[in-house]
Parts: structure tokens; C-alpha cells; sequence
């Protein structure tokens, strides 16, 4: 200790949450404690020293003379404070920090809202997000052998919990020494110690399954939001709008194959990694985004514009204003948490958007995932009944980003793997009109979904139907520009698609929309290839080998000349759905048989619409569809209610018989199935 100096101790905590390292530095003098955390990656990245927050474990009061002392070092400095503990400056801090209240056993936020403006946050990615591969090893303190930090990491230990910043036992290294020695940049005296870094695998091992809470899988970016405000009515009021050729919000190179992979991977589905060696990939890419260049835009820029999105980009609240109560479920850019709004109560989900998975090519240049970037543009200023709610984004302390969602209860496709019994033709019908209703509501506004399939289908306990998953989504426009055709999971995906055709539309998402149709008939997948060839196999096999004259232009398509056709002249998808069966078969009558086939046609343009297929008469016919109590006035199936009342008035046939008038005694299906 330097002569003149306060004596301050010192102990320093290291730990790794998956992406980079965390070093949190406490500090006391005498009663007075501060906290320095900071979160720094990789040797190579020089501006290690990014991120610092600090407190104090004592009540607010306390907090505010600290901060007040913090205010008055030197920016960028370290200097001595008034009670002699020595801080780097305040003015690095972006955010109002966290209040680790020991007594209360909770964690308070300090300041109820942060202001983070969403252009300075996503600036700050650029300083603080890295790839996975160039995080460095975790390292321990100099002369740590073993750190007791990492062993409480190991066990379980959560960022936002006041013990993970408490517990005596997580100290790495006590010691009084000159605060001098702090330094804002990266520390001298790291070392690589091999029993640690195992330990530290092991960590990270446990954090990925289930360890921490919010922030247990990634290093995020942020978003702002606005305060829980979200202008009712305002994406109903998106009416059809003119072609938005100017307006591409994604870009356009990053969204196809990696992301494909992983994603079959993830539903365990088949990936089509099988057919595209990532070479391929990135060739296709590359053209692509040759194609497609003039496309791109700043990515800032909201995908649909609206008061709701700007309000969003205002301010953004804190996670902690939500409690965590569980994981949901995980995909290949997000991970899915059941939790609880502090103030309301209301029950949410958070996706926490992860960093940096998949190819470099999928990240903007900050690392931020385009793919979650587009989702949230589309989210935000969406709303639709049929589409999953986005109500705010927040944050952490870590800039991890996190969209907060309406909560549903189930996917579809957990559903039906959980199910019983097939669902009723009455069932089908009321999920297809809510998904048609979602994918009018997308098409109208100038949007394909581009990966509809079950799982990106919420249900919740009363029936209603969400289209989630937008990270796929991008705006299209007329004359139809070129697109990479490596989109939609492999058992969803369209046949022209499949035959690498760059020019596509709507029509895209209603051949999804059949294969969705026939799953929920079925209760399993219509086309379950494990290869694009096999992929085009099965389709060929049940639906006939298309030709020129069921499909002008099918033989220009770039996949056609390498693609080996079976020959098979039949369409046998009648077989799969008969019009009875006694051997247990999904039935299907002929007008239902008839929306599926119109769905499942090659021609994309002879491929029915979306509008079609909601007014197909199929929705008129007993059974009727389950009444959906959620759904308006407007609705489409309050039409077809009243069309269908109107028909039996004028037939004689009188009022709807008993099982159709369940439906207008709200009966959502659900209570059937549990
Ligand atoms: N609002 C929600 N409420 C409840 N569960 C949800 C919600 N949103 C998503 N989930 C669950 O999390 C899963 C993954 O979500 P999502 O598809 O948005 O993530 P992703 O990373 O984009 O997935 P993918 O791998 O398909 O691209 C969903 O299949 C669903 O089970």
C-alpha cells in the first residue's frame, strides 16, 4: 500500500456466461462498499473494458452518495473519491445501476426506467459484442489455483441474484492494495489456468441447460421500448399498403441457411445442411446478396413504420421489472421464459434474443442477430389477433435483449405431440381460419412469413391461434425481386422453393399453410423429407410428378436441370385423406379436399390465395368451425356465422343445431383435450 493512501480492500470475482467474461471488483472501506463490474472479451478486441456499473450494498440512500462520489472522478480516469475509494469514472456507465439490497433479499433497479435511446444502444453493441469463437478462455486471478467464484457458477448461480454478488464465498482474492492499480483497461495479470478453464467449461456447460435465469445464455444488444405503451388499433389499422420496395428492412445475405439448419435441427426436423455444403451456402449467398443489394437498408430502421415503433425506440425498461418463473423453450435465436410483470402481474413470455450463433454472415457487424433485429421491427408494429403480441423489448445490465410477448400455453406442435386424439375437422377449421386471418393480416401488409410451420404457432388455453417467429419474415414488394430461396424448414417448404427458384411470393406461405392443414388432420407431418432430394421425393410421390403443362415455367428453374425426378403421373393425396375411412385415416369431405389440393398446387400461381382460402366453402359446411369467443365482430368467422345463418334462414333448416350452438357459447376446444 502506497504511503498516504486509504487502505481499501479489494477481492475480485471472474465468471463466464457463455459468450464473454464478467469480472466483478468489490471494494470496502471500512463500512462503504462499490462494486466495478466489467464485461470484456478477447485479447484481440482491445477495448476489453467496456461496461461498468457499480453500487453499493447498503439501502439507496447510500447509493446516491456513492454515485455522487463516483460523478466526481475523472472521466475515464481512476481517481480518489471523497471516501477514499477509488472508482473509474461514472460517465462510462450507460445505464442507472443495479441495487443489490442485502436486507430485503431482492434486487431493485434503481432507477424505474432508463432512457437508452435504440440508435446509442445499438452503437454500444459494436464496443461489446463478440463472435463466440474469438471469446477468449476464461481466465482466474493471478495465483487464484481454483476458483470458488466459478464453483458457485457451477452450482447454479444466477447474475440477478443478490447472492452471486454477496456470498462470501464466491471471493477469488482478498487483498489490500493501491487502487492505483485499477485500471479501466484490460488487466495485466491474467493467467490461463487449466483446472479453471475446465471448470469453466463445466459452467458454461450448466448455464446453457438451466442455471441462470435471464441471463444465462448469451450476451445480448438492445433495443429500447416504449413505456409499456402500444397504441391500440394501430397495426389494425394497417391496411393494405402500397408496394414497400423502398422500405427492405432485412438484410437480405444473412437469413437463409445456417439459420435453416439449425432451425431443423432444433424441431428436430431434417436440415438441409444434407444438400448445401457450406460452401454452397455461402455462394448462394454471396448471390443474393448480389441480387439483392440495392435492397438493404440502414438496419435501424423500423421494417413497418408506426407511432408504435418509435415510441418503442424512446426508452427501455429493465428486466427485472419482470420475475422470472421459468424457460419455456429454446430455437435456434431465442430463448423462451415464462415470467411475471412486477407492477401488473400479468403473465408474459421474454425471448431473449441470443448473440452470435450460427454464421458470421447472420450478425450485424455489432453482432446483433438480423434475423432477431427483423422480428422485432415486424413485432412491434404489428397487431393482429392472429399474430403474437409484442408489448415492450427490455434489457439487461449486460445488454441483453429480451421481447416481451404475450404468454401462450402451447405450439402447435407440442400440442399435438402431447394429444390424444387427433383434432376434430371442427378444430381444424377454427385454427385455419385464425392462421389464414394471420397470414391475410401479413400478405395485406406487404410481409411473408417465409418459416410458417407448427411450431412457430402459439395456442393458448382458450383456443386462440398466434403466427410467431418472424426472424424469417422480409418485406416483398410488386414486381417481384430475387430472394435466396434457402427459407421455410425443409417439411414446409414450397416445391419451387425446393427448385431454387429466387423469384417467389405469397404464395410461399400458403403451400406452408397446407402442409399445416394436413399435420392438423393427420396429427403428424405431411412431407417429412430428411433431404431437399428426399424432401422433393416424398412431394412428387404423393402429389404426381408435376410437368411443364401443370406447371409452365418449372423447367427454367436453376434446381430443375440437377434435380432427378421420380416418375409418378398420380396425385395420391386423396388416399391420405378419403372421404371416409374405416381404418382410422383423417377425413377430409371433397370441399375440404378441394382447399387442400389448391393449397398443395405446384403453380405458385395457380396456388390459391389467402383470400380465397378464407372464403372457401369448405368454413361454411357442417361441422362448422369451433366458435373462437376471442374472435371480433369483424371476424371472418362471424361472416361465415352469419352467411351460414343467412343460408339455413333462406334453406328452412331454422337455427344452428346443439353442437353448433356450442360454438356461440364460447367452448374452446382446448377443455377437450385435457
Ligand atoms: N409468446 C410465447 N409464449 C409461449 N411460448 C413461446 C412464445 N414464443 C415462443 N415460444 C416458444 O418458444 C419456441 C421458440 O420460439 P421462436 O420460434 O420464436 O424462437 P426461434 O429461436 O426464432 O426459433 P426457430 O429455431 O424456430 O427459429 C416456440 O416454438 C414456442 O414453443
Amino acid at each position: 500500500m502506497a504511503a498516504g493512501r486509504t487502505n481499501v480492500s479489494k477481492r475480485r470475482e471472474d465468471y463466464y456466461d457463455g459468450y464473454s467474461k464478467k469480472e466483478v471488483v468489490h471494494y470496502r472501506n471500512g463500512t462503504r462498499d462499490a462494486k466495478v463490474i466489467r464485461d470484456w472479451v478477447d485479447d484481440k478486441y482491445k477495448h476489453g473494458y467496456r461496461y461498468l456499473s457499480n453500487g453499493l450494498n447498503s439501502g439507496p440512500k447510500r447509493v446516491e452518495a456513492r454515485f455522487d462520489d463516483a460523478h466526481r472522478c475523472k472521466n475515464g480516469e481512476v481517481s480518489k473519491c471523497d471516501d477514499g475509494i477509488l472508482l473509474p469514472s461514472a460517465k462510462k456507465r450507460k445505464f442507472s445501476p443495479i441495487v443489490w439490497d442485502l436486507d430485503e433479499k431482492k434486487v431493485e433497479i434503481s432507477s424505474k426506467k432508463r432512457i437508452a435511446p435504440m440508435r446509442t444502444a445499438l452503437r454500444s453493441l459494436k464496443s461489446s459484442v463478440r463472435l463466440v469463437s474469438e471469446v477468449p478462455n476464461v481466465v482466474s486471478d493471478g495465483g487464484v489455483a481454483k476458483s470458488p467464484a466459478l464453483e458457485n457458477k457451477v452450482k447454479g448461480l444466477d447474475f440477478f441474484s443478490e447472492k452471486s454478488f454477496s456470498d462470501g464465498g464466491s471471493v477469488v482474492a482478498t487483498e489490500s492494495e493501491s487502487p492505483g492499480e485499477l485500471s479501466p483497461s484490460l488487466p495485466q495479470d491474467i493467467v490461463v489456468d487449466d483446472q479453471v478453464q475446465s471448470e469453466v467449461e463445466e459452467f458454461v456447460q450448466m448455464q446453457n441447460t438451466s442455471t441462470s435465469r435471464w441471463a444465462s445464455d448469451s450476451d445480448l444488444e438492445d433495443i429500447s421500448l416504449s413505456d409499456g405503451e402500444d397504441a391500440p388499433g394501430k397495426g389494425e389499422q394497417l391496411s393494405k399498403r402500397s408496394t414497400p420496395e423502398s422500405g427492405e428492412f432485412c438484410r437480405e445475405n444473412s437469413e437463409d441457411g445456417a439459420r435453416l439448419s439449425e432451425s431443423d435441427i432444433v424441431d428436430g426436423e431434417c436440415s438441409s445442411k444434407d444438400e448445401y455444403s457450406e460452401n454452397e451456402l455461402e455462394v448462394d449467398d454471396v448471390l443474393d446478396v448480389d441480387n439483392t443489394a440495392e435492397e438493404d437498408i440502414a438496419v435501424e430502421e423500423p421494417a413497418i413504420s408506426g407511432q408504435r415503433s418509435s415510441n418503442m425506440l424512446q426508452s427501455c425498461r429493465h428486466v427485472l421489472e419482470y420475475e422470472y418463473l421459468n424457460k419455456v423453450n429454446e430455437g435456434t435465436y431465442g430463448v423462451v421464459y415464462r415470467a411475471r410483470d412486477k407492477k401488473t402481474g400479468e403473465i408474459v413470455a421474454l425471448k431473449k434474443v441470443k448473440m452470435n450463433v450460427g454464421r458470421k454472415e447472420d450478425y450485424l457487424e455489432y453482432g446483433f442477430p438480423t434475423s432477431s433485429l427483423r422480428e422485432i421491427n415486424i413485432l412491434l408494429s404489428f397487431k393482429h389477433p392472429s399474430v403474437v403480441r409484442v408489448k415492450e423489448v427490455v434489457m439487461d445490465d449486460f445488454d441483453s435483449v429480451f421481447m416481451v410477448m404475450e404468454y401462450m400455453e402451447h405450439d402447435l406442435k407440442g400440442l399435438m405431440e402431447s394429444m390424444k386424439f387427433r383434432f376434430s375437422t371442427s378444430d381444424v377449421k377454427c385454427l385455419m381460419l385464425q392462421l389464414l386471418e394471420g397470414v391475410k393480416y401479413l400478405h395485406d401488409n406487404w410481409v411473408l412469413h417465409r418459416d410458417l410451420k407448427t411450431s412457430n404457432l402459439l395456442l393458448n388455453n382458450r383456443g386462440e391461434l398466434k403466427i410467431c417467429d418472424f426472424g424469417m419474415s422480409r418485406q416483398y414488394g410488386s414486381p417481384l425481386k430475387p430472394y435466396t430461396s434457402m427459407v421455410v424448414t425443409l417439411w414446409y417448404r414450397a416445391p419451387e422453393l425446393l427448385l431454387g427458384a429466387k423469384k417467389y411470393s405469397t404464395a410461399v406461405d400458403m403451400w406452408s399453410v397446407g402442409c399445416i392443414m394436413a399435420e392438423m388432420l393427420a396429427k403428424k407431418p405431411l412431407f417429412s423429407g430428411t433431404s431437399e432430394a428426399d424432401q422433393i421425393d416424398k412431394i412428387f410421390k404423393t402429389l404426381g410428378t408435376p410437368t411443364e403443362k401443370d406447371w409452365p415455367g418449372l423447367s427454367e428453374l436453376p434446381g430443375r436441370a440437377k434435380a432427378k425426378f421420380v416418375n409418378q403421373p398420380y396425385n395420391l393425396l386423396r388416399r391420405r385423406f378419403p372421404a371416409t375411412s374405416f381404418i382410422g385415416s383423417p377425413v377430409l369431405s371433397e370441399s375440404g379436399f378441394d382447399l387442400l389440393n389448391r393449397l398443395l398446387t405446384y403453380d405458385p400461381d395457380q396456388r390459391i390465395t389467402v383470400d380465397d382460402a378464407l372464403n372457401h366453402d369448405w368454413f361454411r359446411e357442417d361441422p362448422l368451425p369451433k366458435f373462437n369467443h376471442t374472435f371480433s365482430p369483424q371476424h371472418t368467422w362471424n361472416r361465415h356465422l352469419e352467411g351460414m345463418q343467412k343460408k339455413r334462414r333462406e334453406s328452412g333448416l331454422g337455427k344452428c343445431s346443439d353442437s353448433q350452438h356450442d360454438y356461440l357459447h364460447h367452448v374452446p376446444f382446448m377443455k377437450r383435450l385435457y
